[in-house]
């Protein structure tokens, strides 16, 4: 299994307020944002803010990322250079649209990294796919280099540029959010889906992570406190989940010491498949320290 990689909580990098107190709402991760959520103005304070955070801050085991400005704005360049020296080891690249984007990225990296002395290939990438474009190329980004860990979906600039409203069926999101899956299915990366911009409708950003859940996403954007906790619900399995798939296990370990070939349990055919889906929920319990 890679890490485990639920929730994702963006953090503007520019609201000091909000940064400190990200740790105590317990994601897997935090996106610290460069891009989007801070004003053109405040792009350099913000940064400055954020490195000395880094420096400074105890974030326990939870993996902190940077969403960094695009390489091809002005600020995309700095914002590698200078988070990188005050100590982030993950990078959001947002508006990823081809591999070259992502070997753009690859080598202002390794630069860096030799500039500070830190090992090449340390500093590991997530490809925010929000395009069209983006997601007709989502095997060739997730592929690009062996530091993709994840691809994800931003729905926001994603039915921007497809020129569609986002509505709450999501339906103007199935293809792209299914593609995304099975590219980093085919990559082994993690996929991680989109925000939810309502933060007042919990219901229906509960039944889009439901969605994100089956559909094969290994954890969802999230861009407010209590959108973190639904997701960690719905992404970590259940009691009655995990029962049954130790009672799986425990079948298929004691049919295989009789001989035997096909069993049921429940009534239901248990072979190699249903085993390693089993195996699959029983290593997630254990990461999200629901079972030791
Ligand atoms: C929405 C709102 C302003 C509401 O704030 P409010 O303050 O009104 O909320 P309240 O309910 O009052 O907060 C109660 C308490 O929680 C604290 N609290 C709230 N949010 C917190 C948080 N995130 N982290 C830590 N703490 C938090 C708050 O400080 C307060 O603390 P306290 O006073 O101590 O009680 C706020 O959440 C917020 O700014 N969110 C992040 C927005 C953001 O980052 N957007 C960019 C990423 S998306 C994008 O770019 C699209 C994309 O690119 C995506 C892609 O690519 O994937 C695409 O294209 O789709
Ligand atoms: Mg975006």
């Amino acid at each position: 299994m890679n890490k485990l990689r639920r929730t994702m909580l963006f953090c503007p990098a520019s609201e000091p307020k909000m940064f400190y107190n990200t740790p105590v709402y317990n994601p897997d991760c935090i996106i610290f944002d460069l891009e989007d959520a801070v004003a053109y103005a405040e792009k350099d304070s913000a940064r400055d803010l954020l490195c000395e955070a880094v420096k400074t801050l105890d974030f326990k085991d939870i993996e902190i990322f940077v969403r960094i400005n695009p390489l091809y704005t002005t600020f995309g360049e700095t914002d590698v250079r200078e988070v990188v020296k005050a100590g982030v080891r993950n990078i959001r690249l947002p508006m990823c649209e081809t591999a070259e984007d992502v070997k753009k990225l690859e080598v202002l990296l390794a630069e860096v990294e030799k500039e500070n002395n830190i090992e090449v290939g340390t500093v590991k990438i997530q490809c925010a796919i929000e395009t069209p474009k983006g997601v007709l190329n989502a095997l060739a980004i997730a592929t690009a280099s062996p530091r993709v860990v994840a691809i994800s979906f931003g729905a926001e600039d994603y039915t921007r540029t497809l020129g569609v409203d986002r509505t709450k069926t999501a339906k103007e999101l199935t293809h792209a959010r299914s593609y995304i899956v099975l590219a980093a299915s085919v990559a082994n990366v993690d996929a991680i889906d989109t925000v939810w911009a309502d933060v007042s409708d919990i219901e229906g950003f509960r039944a889009e992570a439901q969605e994100a859940k089956i559909l094969g996403f290994s954890g969802k954007s999230c861009i407010h406190p209590a959108q973190v906790k639904e997701v960690h619900k719905i992404f970590t399995p259940s009691s009655e989940e995990i029962e049954k798939s130790l009672r799986i296990i425990s079948a298929a370990k004691e049919a295989e010491e009789k001989g035997v070939g096909v069993i049921t349990v429940d009534g239901k055919m248990v072979d190699v498949p249903v085993i390693q889906k089993a195996e699959r929920i029983v290593d997630l319990a254990k990461a999200a320290k629901v079972l030791k």
